[in-house]
């Protein structure tokens, strides 16, 4: 048997499943009740709940190494470091025509608990009316109203005295995914090796930036978590645990006393290859198990399922295995010589993503942010005391301020109206939803091959918007009938012009923003070198004009990797891929939970409503084998 840290995880598939060969002896079959495929964000909370009843057993099959002994994912503000890494899937678009014809880096988490084990942390139950939205679509019983329990249930949040407003009713105290104020300025942490005058420089600019919001008309919301809606400025939560380590739905879902249980196969190193189906002349085709292999020359295995294939394998794999299986459009499927299942067209269509206008740099006064930790002997203290103290910068999120604002408020009109020409369409999910985050980083960086890299020898403050509601819709298209062949990742960023638009406002608004009281007087503006790099923000907003600013955003623009609804949740079987119940129309047995499965984009980060939607899924999947 093939061990990895933990005894309770397999690697090796002749430990957990038939060899291809066994496949006409029944006798020798392994069978589950449950089998998960892909140990990622939801995986892991699904494996968790229906492996809480000792009379079934469950199957959880993940294509990357075991979260256990894994180091680096463990410290927050490393996040970036962690793309190109072994655990990161590695994915690029198609060249993007709104996009000059760049090609951009999506990673994917590829390691148990999947993309929040290498993502930046943000909790965020997103806006009340993004779910209420989804109902409005065809999801019935995903309302906000239905939903809220589940995020409570997800959560453990501390309770801090640095923020007496957050009402603690409002969160979940008791679950099992920690979530915590960012710790990287709490005077109660400060340890050893917090030396005078060095650890609190960089809480003045994020503070002066809250406190500019409020200036420009953006008012501060003190939990932009709660019911009460998440329009304002704010400090962010992250999903941090008390020693200020990443929590995430692997250390959380699958701890140790998780992974004992005897009725709970986790397997690592095992890739689904594709679902496999029973037919039978009077009913839907029934997927009956999963065909399993190590690398694409190994050997195959098949693991059976008496109840139910769940496929958690994200935004990405999950349509793709849908697609290599023969669920799709049927005509795209007899192209490659699938045979097909079930023609379903809404497979790898109707793809969302969030994607920024791009870094809007200032150069701010020396030493009051963070990019002294690009020196060496800081970045060594701050190591050594996220080690032993579990705090500091290293312990905290990279954006832990940020602002959700609407692109037609009033208040903040005068900022784009200036100069710009650009209208803008409502695409938000209601009266109270953004369509734009603003978030800053106390420090200078720019990305190249999809890589941040920092900006030594300057100091100052990045700055980008995130389109929260994009119309520009996307796909993803097999590109041969193999899954170890990435398919073809099309999003279309930009092709709408109201998206375009949108982006203009947003960066109108930051580059007056950082004109205003009091961060004006904490920028240095006199330095003139360097023009491109800081441009447009070293350049008086009423003189950008609009061609220039969608231009600038074209060549610059970056996702920020929360792409959803490629195999989406609704009534329709055109439209859609799983009913409201999270099954794939026209096939028993088998259900989609991941972030593939929202029926529309949220209006902030998705990785809280991933947790929540699993929580949801693991009660529906108890009642229905209960009837
Ligand atoms: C860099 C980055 C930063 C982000 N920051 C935030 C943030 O701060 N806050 C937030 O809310 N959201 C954030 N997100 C988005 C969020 O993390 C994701 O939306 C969410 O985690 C997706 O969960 P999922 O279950 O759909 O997929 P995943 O978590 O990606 O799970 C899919 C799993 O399936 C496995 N798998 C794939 N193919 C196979 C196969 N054939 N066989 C077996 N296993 C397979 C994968 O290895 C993976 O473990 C970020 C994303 C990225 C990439």
């Amino acid at each position: 048997m093939g061990l990895t840290y933990s005894s309770a995880i397999v690697s090796d598939p002749a430990a957990f499943a038939s060899p291809v060969d066994d496949a006409s002896d029944k006798d020798r079959w392994r069978e589950y009740d449950y089998i998960i495929v892909g140990g990622g964000t939801a995986g892991c909370v699904l494996a968790s709940r229906l492996s809480e009843d000792r009379n079934v057993t469950v199957l959880l099959i993940e294509a990357g190494k075991s979260y256990e002994g894994d180091f680096p994912t463990r410290i927050p503000l490393a996040y970036t470091k962690l793309f190109k890494s072994e655990v990161d899937w590695d994915y690029v678009t198609t060249p993007q025509n709104g996009m000059n014809s760049r090609r951009v880096h999506w990673p994917r988490g590829k390691i148990l608990g999947g993309t929040s084990t290498i993502n930046a942390m943000i909790y965020h139950r997103c806006a009340p009316e993004d779910f209420d939205e989804w109902e409005r679509l065809g999801a019935t019983g995903w309302s906000y109203a239905d939903l809220r329990p589940y995020f409570d249930k997800a959560e453990r949040y501390a309770p801090s005295t640095l923020y007496p407003q957050v009402r603690v009713e409002e969160h979940g105290l008791k679950g099992p995914w920690q979530t915590n104020h960012t710790t990287e300025f709490a005077v109660s942490r400060l340890s050893l090796f917090d030396i005078p005058t060095y650890t609190m420089r960089s809480k003045p600019i994020l503070d002066t930036i809250l406190n500019t919001c409020e200036e420009v008309g953006i008012p501060y919301n003190h939990d932009v978590n709660s019911p009460r809606g998440t329009i304002g400025a704010t400090r962010l939560v992250g999903c941090i645990d008390d020693g200020g380590r990443r929590s995430s739905s692997a250390t959380a879902y699958l701890t140790a006393d998780v992974l004992k249980r005897p009725n709970l196969t986790v397997a690592v190193h095992s890739t689904v290859e594709r679902i496999l189906f029973a037919h039978s002349a009077n009913a839907n085709p029934r997927a009956v198990g999963v065909e399993i292999s190590k690398s694409k020359t190994s050997p195959r295995y098949r693991a059976y399922a008496r109840g139910e294939v769940i496929l958690c394998a994200g935004t990405i794999v999950t349509p793709q295995l849908l697609l290599v299986s023969g669920i799709g459009s049927s005509d795209d499927l007899r192209k490659l010589d699938i045979e097909v299942v079930r023609d379903l067209p809404a497979v790898g269509r109707n793809l969302k993503d969030h994607l920024t206008t791009g870094p809007v740099r200032f150069r701010t006064k020396a030493d009051i942010t963070w990019d002294r930790y690009n020196q060496p002997l800081h970045g060594v203290i701050a190591f050594l005391r996220w080690l032993f103290a579990g705090s500091g910068p290293l312990s905290a999120l990279g954006t832990s301020t940020a602002a959700f604002v609407r692109s037609d408020d009033p208040k903040l009109s005068r900022y784009w109206e200036e100069s710009t020409k650009t209208t803008v369409r409502d695409a938000t999910s209601g009266p109270s939803a953004p369509d734009m985050e603003l978030f800053w980083f106390p420090l200078l960086f720019g990305m190249e091959d999809g890589v941040v890299v920092p900006t030594s020898g300057s100091y100052g403050v990045t700055m980008a918007a995130s389109l929260l509601r994009p119309e520009s819709t996307g796909q993803i298209i097999l590109a041969s009938r193999s899954i170890w062949d990435k398919p073809v990742i099309d999003p279309r960023y930009l092709e709408s012009e109201n998206d375009i638009n949108v982006a203009v406002r947003a960066t109108r608004l930051l580059c007056r923003m950082a004109r205003a009281e009091p961060l004006n007087s904490l920028l240095d503006w006199t330095t003139t070198e360097d023009t491109d790099y800081f441009w447009p923000g070293n350049t008086d907003p009423s003189e950008l004009s609009d061609d220039a600013l969608k231009q600038w955003i074209r060549d610059n623009a970056n996702p920020i990797f929360h792409p959803v609804a490629s195999a989406r949740m609704g009534k329709d079987p055109q439209t859609s891929v799983v009913d409201p119940e999270l099954r794939v129309h026209g096939i028993a047995g088998l259900r989609v939970v991941d972030a593939s499965a929202f029926p529309a984009q949220v209006s902030g980060h998705p990785c809280a409503v991933v947790v929540a939607m699993a929580e949801k899924a693991a009660e529906l999947i108890k009642v229905s084998a209960s009837q």
